[in-house]
C-alpha cells in the first residue's frame, strides 16, 4: 500500500529582493517526506535551507508552488488554518532555542499542548515524560536561562514534539554547540524521533550527523537534489 507524503514541496518558487536586484534563492524546488522518514538537508551557508524550512513549516508563503501537509494543499489556507496547521502538525526546532525565558522548562514544553486543548494535568505528565526521555527531566522547574546550551536545545527539541506533529522540522538544531554537546543532543533527537515514528527534515552542516538519516538532501540552484554525505 502506497503511503500518503506528510510533508510535498511542489515546484517551490521564492526570490528576495535586494536593493535593485532580485535574489532567486528557490526555483522549482520539489521534495517529499514519507511517514516515519528521516531526512537530512545539507548544503552551503545562504543556499536556501532556512527558506525551504520556513516554507515547509508555513512559516513563510513561497511566490509559487504549494506545500502540503498531511496531503492538504496549504497554498489557499487563511492565516488561521495555516496556524492551526502550523500547531496541530508540524514542531520546529531552531538553531537558538527560542524558549519562553519567563517560563521553566516544564511549562515552555506544556504551552502547545494546553493550547491545542489538553487539561493542565495531562500536559504537565507528558512534558515531564518527554523531559526525560530527553534526560533534562531534572531540571524541569528551571528557567532556559538556567540551563546549559545542550539543556535549552533538548527542551526546545521537547516542546516540538509535544503536540505529536505530523512532521518535525529542525535549521542546524545542534548548530550552536560544541562538537561533543551537538553530538549528543542530536542523538537524543534521532532516538526520539525513531522511538515515535516521526517525519523529520533538519538541516545540519554536520556530514556525520546527516548520514544518520534515512537520506539526505542539498539545494542547488534552487533545486533540491539527493546528496551523498
Ligand atoms: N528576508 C530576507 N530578505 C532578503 N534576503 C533574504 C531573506 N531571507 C533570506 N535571504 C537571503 O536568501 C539566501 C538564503 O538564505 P537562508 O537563510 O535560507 O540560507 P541558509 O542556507 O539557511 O544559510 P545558513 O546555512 O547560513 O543559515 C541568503 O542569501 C539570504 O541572505
Amino acid at each position: 500500500m502506497a503511503t500518503q507524503p506528510v510533508l510535498s514541496l511542489t515546484d517551490i518558487d521564492r526570490s528576495y529582493g535586494q536593493g535593485e536586484t532580485t535574489l532567486q534563492i528557490l526555483k522549482g524546488a520539489n521534495f517529499t517526506l514519507n511517514a516515519g522518514e528521516t531526512v537530512a538537508l545539507v548544503a552551503p551557508s545562504g543556499t536556501g535551507k532556512s527558506t525551504l524550512l520556513h516554507i515547509a513549516g508555513l512559516l513563510e508563503h513561497p511566490d509559487g508552488g504549494d506545500v502540503l501537509v498531511g496531503g492538504v494543499p496549504c497554498q489557499h489556507l487563511g492565516d488561521d488554518q495555516r496556524t492551526a496547521m502550523r500547531r496541530n502538525s508540524i514542531g520546529f526546532v531552531y538553531q537558538f532555542h527560542h524558549l519562553l525565558p519567563e517560563f521553566s522548562a516544564l511549562e515552555n514544553v506544556m504551552m502547545p499542548q494546553l493550547v491545542g486543548g489538553l487539561s493542565h494535568k495531562e500536559a504537565a505528565e507528558r512534558s515531564q515524560q518527554l523531559l526525560d526521555y530527553m534526560r533534562v527531566g531534572h531540571r524541569a522547574h528551571h528557567r532556559p536561562a538556567e540551563l546549559s546550551g545542550g539543556e535549552q536545545q533538548r527542551v526546545a527539541i521537547a516542546r516540538a514534539v509535544a503536540n505529536a506533529p505530523l512532521v518535525l522540522l529542525a535549521d542546524e538544531p545542534t548548530g550552536n554547540l560544541d562538537p561533543e554537546t551537538a553530538a549528543y543532543v542530536f542523538s537524543a533527537l534521532e532516538a526520539l524521533v525513531r522511538q515515535s515514528g516521526l517525519s523529520a527534515l533538519i538541516a545540519t552542516h554536520n556530514h556525520d550527523l546527516a548520514r544518520r538519516m534515512d537520506r539526505c538532501i542539498t539545494l542547488v540552484d534552487g533545486k533540491v537534489i539527493p546528496f551523498d554525505a
